[in-house]
């Protein structure tokens, strides 16, 4: 499904990421971790087109996308949340998950206003699959609400919706659980496992939650300093000397 290799991002003199290569296959859920700074989310930029690489290729479903741009990587299938939850306050719910669904349609705003026969058609089975994802993430009864007036976890659950909504085969996920306290990570976790189910999704995420990476993720690649220093299950990651040095810390300090 996704194919990165030898992925690099100097930023002036800064080597943000170095040489990073690893795959996921379709249906998988996999974890990106790695100390702040390490360059995860720098990876996610230039896996999603958001950056140029300094070198590299970024591989989906066969299609080269290195270096985007966000929209084509969008109509691919391959959506994105922030780390930042990306939502307009001051828009409803059900707006703020229109953007999203509006990002794969890509019909301009005059076909969108005037519309044809087509376009009429393609807005009408939108509506139905904002009406289906807000269903999805339990959010079906703020449809109306001012996202700015959400709850916390209700607003990161808003950001997964938006992506959603562009009906992507893959998401990645950019810490979907920073901010939540450990149930609400966990019911999040139990979210994700039943939306890559539902929607047969591909999901990459970056996450410091550990319970939730561990319980979450078949495959985790462990970055630090920008460079991969492992990759493999989360037992064989949370074995590794170099991660737990590195990372983790002693064993017995780490609760997964
Ligand atoms: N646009 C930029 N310009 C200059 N330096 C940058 C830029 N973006 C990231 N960096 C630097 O690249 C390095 C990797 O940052 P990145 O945000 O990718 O790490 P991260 O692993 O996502 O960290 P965190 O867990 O804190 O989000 C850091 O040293 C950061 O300061």
């Amino acid at each position: 499904m996704l194919e990165v290799h030898g992925l690099s991002k100097t930023f002036g003199g800064l080597a943000a990421l170095k040489d990073l290569s690893f795959s996921v296959q379709p249906g998988q859920i996999v974890g990106l971790i790695g100390p702040n700074g390490a360059g995860k989310t720098t990876a996610f930029n230039l896996i999603s087109g958001t950056l140029p690489p300094s070198a590299g290729t970024v591989r989906f479903k066969g299609h080269d996308i290195t270096g985007g741009p966000p929209s084509r990587v969008v109509k691919l299938g391959l959506a994105r949340t922030f780390q930042n939850t990306s939502i307009y306050p001051k828009a409803t719910v059900a707006q703020n998950v229109y953007r999203g669904a509006l990002a794969r349609l890509g019909t301009s705003l005059p076909n969108q206003l005037f519309s044809d026969g087509a376009t009429r058609t393609a807005l009408a089975r939108l509506h139905e699959q904002v009406d289906e994802v807000l269903t999805l993430l339990g959010l079906a009864s703020q449809r109306d609400a001012l996202a700015g007036n959400l709850s916390y976890g209700h607003q990161k659950r808003l950001g997964v919706a938006i992506g959603l909504a562009t009906q992507p085969e893959m998401l990645l996920l950019d810490e979907p659980a920073a901010g939540l306290n450990p149930e609400e990570s966990a019911a999040f976790g139990e979210l994700l496992r039943s939306l890559r189910t539902q929607r047969q999704l591909t999901l990459l995420l970056v996450e410091h939650h550990m319970a939730l990476v561990m319980g979450l993720c078949e495959h985790i690649v462990v970055l630090v300093q920008g460079q991969k220093i492992a990759e493999g299950t989360p037992q064989a990651v949370r074995d590794n000397p170099q991660v737990i040095e590195a990372y983790l810390g002693a064993p017995e300090e780490f609760h997964a």
